[in-house]
């Protein structure tokens, strides 16, 4: 996993090299400015040929600073640059006024207004280094002019032109991937509120990347990310096990990266899944228990049970109402299935062997819901099995304690894992929920609602944010070359329910959050293989090849 890093770790790793006399901060700004030209040349080598035009706006500080640098390598190279600048000179960062100085030297220090920078000729290359991981406040309007998604327009065929952002397109918070919206800015219509973001073709960041990148709105105007190394060591380095649960003051990125460099996924599957690699009975690999509603009311739970089939699971019983017995018998087969009577204890049903319940979808937001939730989270580790079962709330699990969250929380445990979408989150914690998070970071606000349920909480999206009580955190965003739109689809969320309570229900020595974190790589992948026409249904059917095209 690659460990994102916030603005104020960032900082400290930056002034722990200077401090320790690594580097100046003159070498990591220069540094950082090569980066940017060099991953420039090597995303559109034909760039390197010969030389271009670019047009750099800088900020006030050391973004700004990085953004002289490049000017002046461009320069270097015969490139023709035109230079804007947003600030007071004489205000800078000593750094970057000694590399605003370097150019000033030679070269016209423009003002950065849409009027200056559109007169002039249409760049190749359009790079943004006004405000990186310092922006403290909404973009002022001058400036969100010239940063407007339409401002290029004025010139011809701007969408050939090669846009590159500093760290970050200027105005995205790379702590949260949100943007400010209450700006000062006025239209250029002279219409208030908040001119719309240009999107880049490339970001470069430094060293490593930012939860910003990431979360939020951040995927949407990135462009590509690539970090560079500023020759920064990190005094707190990544877990020392793949399977180890997160460092609870670090963010790490879901994917198949140990340690900075790529791995063969399959060692990250071998590492979390039980069963590759290992001879057993189906027991050794696990009883997973899915619920289902009653009449018309299954398939949500059957395609849970599937996933937890598919991903592994020994064994996967379906429970429902005596009334749907047979609509269940007639569309399950290595499925097992039992009726739970309305009065009759999990107990009665469940032995000391099932390692899992799936509850949720399709179960119905009633007490009978919310009963057979609690008997389940009372449930403790048979004889033969050293943790408790896991237990994976989603969709009508959790809405059925909609009116009394406080009631659920304190029988949450550790093997527990809420899966809730956006809405659902809010119907828990009212407080947390997107309309109330004023920029507060997902991962913020996930971390706080972990803490509060004491259990692991998932909380999905296009960047789907996990975190365990003590603070660890992970993101998986489908986006950078893993879209999977197809996964909008009815049933998908029940299909991963599924899948995590099949992965943790095979007594994985990993924990519950390593699982998880999986789980939705999974997903997403499934969807990726299948590609359009995707329903829930296909999803578990995917499992198979995948797991074979990741090395298993
Ligand atoms: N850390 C590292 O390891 C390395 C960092 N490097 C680079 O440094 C960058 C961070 O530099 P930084 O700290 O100077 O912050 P930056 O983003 O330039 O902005 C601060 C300035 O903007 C101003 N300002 C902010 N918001 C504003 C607004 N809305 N409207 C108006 N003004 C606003 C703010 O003013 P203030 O809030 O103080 O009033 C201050 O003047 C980082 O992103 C990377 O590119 C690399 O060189 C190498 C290694
Ligand atoms: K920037």
């Amino acid at each position: 996993m690659t460990e994102l890093l916030s603005s104020a770790q960032m900082r400290a790793i930056e002034q722990e090299a200077i401090q320790s006399g690594a580097a100046t901060g003159l070498d990591l700004m220069e540094r950082a400015g090569k980066g940017v030209v060099d991953a420039v040349l090597a995303a559109w080598p034909a760039l390197a040929a010969d030389p271009h035009r670019a047009v750099v706006l800088c900020g006030p500080g050391n973004n700004g600073g990085d953004g002289f640098v490049i000017a002046r390598l461009l320069r270097a190279m015969g490139w023709t640059v035109r230079l804007h600048l947003f600030g007071d000179p004489a205000r800078m960062p000593e750094d970057a006024r000694h590399n605003h100085d370097l150019w000033a030297a030679e070269d016209p220090v423009l003002a950065l207004d849409a009027a200056t920078v559109f007169t002039g000729p249409r760049p190749d290359v359009w790079i943004d280094a006004v405000f990186g991981i310092g922006l403290s406040r909404p973009v002022p309007g001058e400036v969100a002019q010239v940063l407007d998604a339409d401002a290029m327009a004025a010139w011809e065929q701007s969408h050939g032109i090669r846009r590159v952002a500093v760290d970050c397109p200027s105005g995205l918070n790379l702590d949260t991937g949100m943007i400010a919206s209450d700006t000062d800015a006025p239209e250029p219509s002279g219409k208030a509120g908040r001119a719309t973001m240009n999107t880049v073709d490339l970001t470069v960041t430094f060293h490593s990347p930012k939860p910003g990148h990431y979360l939020a709105k951040g995927p949407i105007l990135c462009g590509e990310v690539r970090a560079v190394d500023i020759g920064l060591s990190d005094t707190a380095p990544e877990r020392r096990s793949i399977m180890e649960e997160p460092d609870p003051e670090r963010i790490r990125l879901v994917e198949p990266v140990f340690r900075g460099r790529a791995i063969e996924p399959r060692t990250w599957l071998k590492s979390v899944m039980a069963k590759p690699g290992k001879a057993g009975h189906k027991f050794d690999f696990g009883h997973v228990m899915v619920f289902a509603g009653g009449v018309g009311q299954g398939g949500a739970g059957r395609l849970a049970a599937r996933a937890a089939l598919r991903t592994g699971a020994g064994l996967v019983t379906v429970l429902c109402p005596p009334a749907a017995l047979i609509e269940n018998a007639c569309q399950l087969d290595a499925i097992m299935l039992r009726a739970l009577k309305e009065d009759v204890p999990l107990d009665d049903v469940a032995d000391a062997r099932v390692t899992g319940f799936c509850m949720g979808p399709g179960m119905g937001v009633t007490p009978r819901t919310r009963k057979l939730v609690q008997e389940a989270l009372a449930r403790r580790a048979g004889p033969r099995h050293r943790r408790d079962p896991v237990v994976v709330l989603d969709a009508d699990a959790l809405s059925s304690f909609a009116e009394d969250p406080a009631s659920l929380f304190p029988r949450t445990h550790a093997r527990t894992i809420l899966t809730p979408h956006e809405g659902e989150f809010e119907r828990l914690f009212p407080d947390l929920g997107s309309s109330q998070r004023q920029g507060r970071s997902k991962v913020d606000v996930v971390r706080e609602a972990a803490r509060r349920a004491g259990c692991i909480i998932l909380l999905k999206g296009v960047d789907t944010v996990i975190a365990n009580p003590e603070g660890g955190a992970s993101v998986h965003v489908a986006a950078y070359g893993r879209e999977a739109p197809w996964l909008a689809t009815a049933g998908a969320g029940d299909v991963l329910a599924g899948m995590i309570a099949g992965l943790a229900a095979t007594q994985a020595s990993a924990g519950l959050l390593s699982v998880a974190e999986l789980a939705v790589y999974l997903h997403v992948e499934c969807a990726r293989r299948f590609g359009p026409g995707l329903i829930s249904e296909d999803l578990p059917e995917q499992l198979p090849q995948v797991f074979c095209e990741l090395g298993l």
